[in-house]
């Protein structure tokens, strides 16, 4: 089975105008919890005591998961994550020559001497250490490799490969992860960002490369356009990868409705696995199929994530949409009389913008 690492209490709370309060941290991650999320990871204790408090109460709720820290490589962050007692960090370093130049002068020495200091150090201390390869998508593979066998001969348990910017297509992600993990037999976590609306996609690539874990967020909360999001990563794996996965529609649904409404986001109606119109079919020919067989038109069931199917009166609608509507009111719809109430209804639809309620239906079936 693969690993979902959630953080959205990290990477998550990093999107532009979001702060979650202490309440609302203690929720997530009991509701990722109860929504099959593996490993959380949870916050920064280099920001500072609050920060460091919140930690520390969500490692009181006990929680049977992995919970895990950010920190850059250095041992003041170390430090502080080991003062909340965690039991799992990410020690993050610059891994492209942009960012090297960025954090350490160029300095590629100064990269490899903060790994050695930090994983030797938290492995002293028993922690599973995660690499954080900060900008992999921009880095050199070759150089890549040499820190992941580098952070493996320190004893170090993971490398989070991080597409920061989200550059990578998924034909990309999948031929990198693929030379990595043949390169190096560290285990890999696909960190991907969604500037081009495909970080979802880029992890399900990186599974099927090798990597055996993925960073994920809730509603793909994150910098900038966000990272992949947990419902759709946790969705794939279930019905994509067949994983056997329980998934409570109920907590999915208040986790997603809680991260929001935190977050002070609206959730698209169109979202993928949560968008509450993802079950409405408008389409006459579509409508008309999914009479005859649900599987039709639908990849799985709107139960299997709390949501519900809906036939929509709007102006795509054909027969077979009016003749299901008037059929739960007791009536026998008359063909030619359904026909000839189509254009109205197309009518009426685009020049209000709102579809038909099926009594307004019913009545102007009666009238005509
Ligand atoms: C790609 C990512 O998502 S990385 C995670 C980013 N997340 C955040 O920044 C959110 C939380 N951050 C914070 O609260 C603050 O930035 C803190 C507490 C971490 C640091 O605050 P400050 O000490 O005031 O530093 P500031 O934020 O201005 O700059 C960050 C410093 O860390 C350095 N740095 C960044 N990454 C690394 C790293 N991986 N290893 C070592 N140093 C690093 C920067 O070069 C900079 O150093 P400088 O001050 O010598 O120029
Ligand atoms: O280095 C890491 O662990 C993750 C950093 C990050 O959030 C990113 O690169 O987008």
């Amino acid at each position: 089975m693969a690993i979902i690492n959630d953080t959205t209490l990290r990477d998550g709370e990093q999107a532009p105008y979001v702060a979650f309060n202490t309440h609302e941290k203690l929720e997530i991650a009991k509701l990722l919890h109860n929504c099959g999320a593996d490993e959380l990871e949870v916050g920064i204790p280099a920001m500072g005591i609050k920060e460091q408090e919140d930690i520390k109460e969500i490692l009181n709720l006990e929680l049977p998961l992995r919970v895990m820290t950010w920190n850059r490589a250095t041992l003041q962050d170390l430090e502080a994550s080991l003062s909340c007692g965690v039991q799992a960090v990410d020690l993050s370093v610059p891994v492209s020559q942009t960012l090297i130049d960025v954090k350490f002068g160029g300095d590629k020495e100064k990269l490899f001497r903060n790994l050695e200091d930090v994983v030797t150090t938290a492995k002293k201390e028993g922690l599973f250490v995660c690499i954080g390869g900060e900008d992999s998508s921009r880095g050199d593979e070759e150089f890549l490799a040499e820190i992941m066998n580098f952070g493996e001969s320190l004893g170090a348990d993971r490398f989070r490969y991080c597409d920061t910017v989200g550059i990578l297509t998924p034909h990309a992600t999948y031929e990198k992860i693929d030379y990595l993990a043949k390169h190096s037999s560290l285990d890999i976590e696909m960190h991907m960002h969604n500037d081009f609306g495909m970080a979802t996609a880029n992890s399900v690539a990186g599974f099927e490369a090798g990597a055996i874990s993925a960073n994920t967020t809730v509603i793909g909360l994150g910098e900038r356009a966000g990272n992949a999001s947990f419902e759709q990563v946790l969705m794939s794996l279930k019905h994509q990868f067949h994983e056997d996965r329980e998934i409570d529609p109920i907590n999915l649904q208040t986790l997603v409705q809680s991260v929001a409404l935190a977050a002070n986001r609206q959730i698209s109606h169109n979202r993928p696995i949560v968008g509450r119109n993802i079950f409405s079919h408008e389409s006459g020919i579509h409508v008309s199929g999914m009479i005859k067989s649900l599987n039709a038109y639908e990849a799985f069931e709107p139960e299997m994530v709390g949501l519900h199917r809906f036939f929509p009166i709007g102006k795509h609608s054909g027969s077979a949409t009016i003749n299901y509507h008037l059929k739960a009111f007791g009536i026998t719809p008359v063909k030619a009389k359904v026909q000839g109430l189509l254009p109205k209804v197309r009518e009426i639809v685009t020049q209000r913008k709102t579809v038909l309620e099926p009594n307004e239906l019913v009545e102007l079936y009666l009238c005509s």
